[in-house]
């Protein structure tokens, strides 16, 4: 039976590598996969992944439809043996039940991957339609880690290491910490509860005030 499958996790836990590894072997046995991606860091029409890979990808744009495009390419020729979606948190929720559709009225394998939760550990739209409608939801089993080493379980927005806490859901960028920009960082649960990023942990462990006592 195809299915409709949501391969999830924080950032950078491999989930675009994973996509680029279910559309190798694939092919490598003469399948063909139509591949959406939105607003990946690689640019318009990219899936990439950190490890280097990239491949093109068809770039969702707002309010397209899914289902549509793909019965537009298989009734004008075209071939699709399933379907990829990565960066799948940014689409919308009618995309999401278009994807759903592909699987049950084309009979073919949908494998979306996406972040659950955005920088404020809330639901992506997408996301959280993909968790209704999705056959299976498999966490990704590469964790990845918080600075303290415990598992990492949410996306912190950071500038220049520190947590923020306000802006918009969609601001594209990586797991970088430039001074002045926009970066991510992956953090466990405690520590995202308490805003603490790697970077201001370590000036908490070099301050004054927890440094000990010298006798003058
Ligand atoms: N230099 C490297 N050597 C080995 N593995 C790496 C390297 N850089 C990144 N990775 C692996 O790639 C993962 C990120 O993969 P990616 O597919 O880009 O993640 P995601 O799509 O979930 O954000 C990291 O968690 C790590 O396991
Ligand atoms: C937490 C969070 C992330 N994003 C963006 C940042 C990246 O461009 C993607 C995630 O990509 P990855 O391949 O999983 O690393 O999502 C965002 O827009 N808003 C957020 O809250």
């Amino acid at each position: 039976m195809p299915e409709l499958v949501f391969f999830c996790g924080t950032m950078d836990c491999g989930k675009s590598t994973l996509a680029l590894q279910i559309e190798h072997n694939r092919s490598a046995r003469g399948l063909q996969g139509m591949i959406f991606s939105r607003d990946d860091r690689a640019g318009e029409g990219k899936l990439s992944s950190r490890l280097g890979l990239v491949t093109d990808a068809v770039e969702v744009g707002d309010g397209q439809d899914l289902y549509g495009y793909l019965v537009d390419h298989l009734s004008q020729g075209g071939r699709a043996d399933y379907v990829i979606a990565d960066e799948a948190q940014f689409l919308a929720p009618e995309q999401i039940d278009q994807l759903a559709r592909v699987v049950d009225d084309l009979s073919l394998d949908v494998y979306a991957f996406g972040i659950t939760t955005d920088f404020r550990s809330k639901l992506f739209p997408g996301s959280q339609r993909l968790v209704e409608l999705a056959d299976r939801v498999e966490v990704l089993q590469v964790e990845a880690l918080c600075w303290c080493g415990a598992r990492a379980t949410h996306n912190a927005r950071t500038i220049g290491g520190v947590m923020v806490v306000e802006g918009a859901q969609v601001v594209v960028g990586d797991v970088t910490h430039s001074p002045d920009e926009v970066g991510y960082e992956v953090l466990c649960r405690r520590h995202h509860r308490r805003r603490m990023t790697a970077a201001t942990s370590r000036a908490a462990a070099l301050s004054p005030d927890v440094l000990p006592m010298t006798s003058a």
